[in-house]
């Protein structure tokens, strides 16, 4: 479980956010919605540990995100929190198997086995020797998404992970996140302004820069 409580931020010189406190209990999912620069990608980021807010609190599992810097704080994050990029962050020197390996390497869990069950349940196995130029943009989130699921993270953040999908592949890409979501038990945010995601995921919470 993940719980934001009386959380400020505001980037230096600029006004403050307004976000309210929550809480995703394990297994379960919730949507954060709100215009373009209404801050959904610095809600989630503060939530996966990469952006300090100035007050308030992030804790998983009643750990406080915050109470940990630098190394810890960096151990934590692989060990608990998968995060989907909006863009899909995979490194391009590497084979799709070696993208997904990676988490696991630094965290010292061995792959092989783990690694193929992912890439099978995500209906990416036979790209597993690919390298990521060659992989269509829906192949490329998914793969994105299995990388964020290598260590069988707690927290799953995604950041408009449909943006630039179609239809279909929109559709798969959350049922895929819900799915691993509820296997892993883990909480699953997804931030969007992707209305189509609405009908696949029935909580969420609007945040706008002006407040309520
Ligand atoms: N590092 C930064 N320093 C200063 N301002 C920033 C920084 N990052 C983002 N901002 C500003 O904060 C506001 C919110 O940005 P954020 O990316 O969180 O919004 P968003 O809701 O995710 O937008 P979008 O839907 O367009 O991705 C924007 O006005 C943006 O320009």
């Amino acid at each position: 479980m993940i719980a934001v409580t009386s959380i400020q931020f505001a980037y230096s010189g600029e006004k403050p956010f307004f976000i309210p406190d929550f809480e995703i209990r394990s297994g379960e999912a919730l949507l954060v919605l709100g215009k373009s620069g209404s801050g959904k990608t610095t809600l989630l980021n503060i939530m996966g540990g990469l952006l300090a807010p100035q007050t308030g609190e992030v804790s998983i599992d009643g750990i406080s995100l915050y109470s940990m810097k630098g190394n810890a704080l960096d151990k934590f994050r692989g060990k608990n929190i998968g995060i989907v990029f909006q863009k899909p962050h995979i490194l391009a020197p590497l084979t799709v198997e070696e993208n997904i390996s990676l988490p696991r390497f630094f965290v010292n869990k061995p792959s092989g086995e783990k690694v193929h069950q992912i890439l099978s349940e995500l209906g990416i196995l036979e790209k597993k020797a690919a390298r990521v130029h060659t992989l269509s943009e829906g192949e490329a989130q998914r793969v994105s998404i299995a990388r964020a699921l290598a260590n069988e993270p707690k927290i799953i953040l995604a950041d408009e992970p449909t943006a630039s999908l179609d239809d279909e592949n929109a559709s798969i890409v959350v049922n895929l996140l819900k799915e691993q979501a509820k296997k892993l038990h883990a909480s699953l945010l997804i931030v969007t302004h992707d209305q189509r995601i609405k009908d696949e995921i029935e909580t969420s919470i609007t945040i706008t820069r002006e407040g309520p």
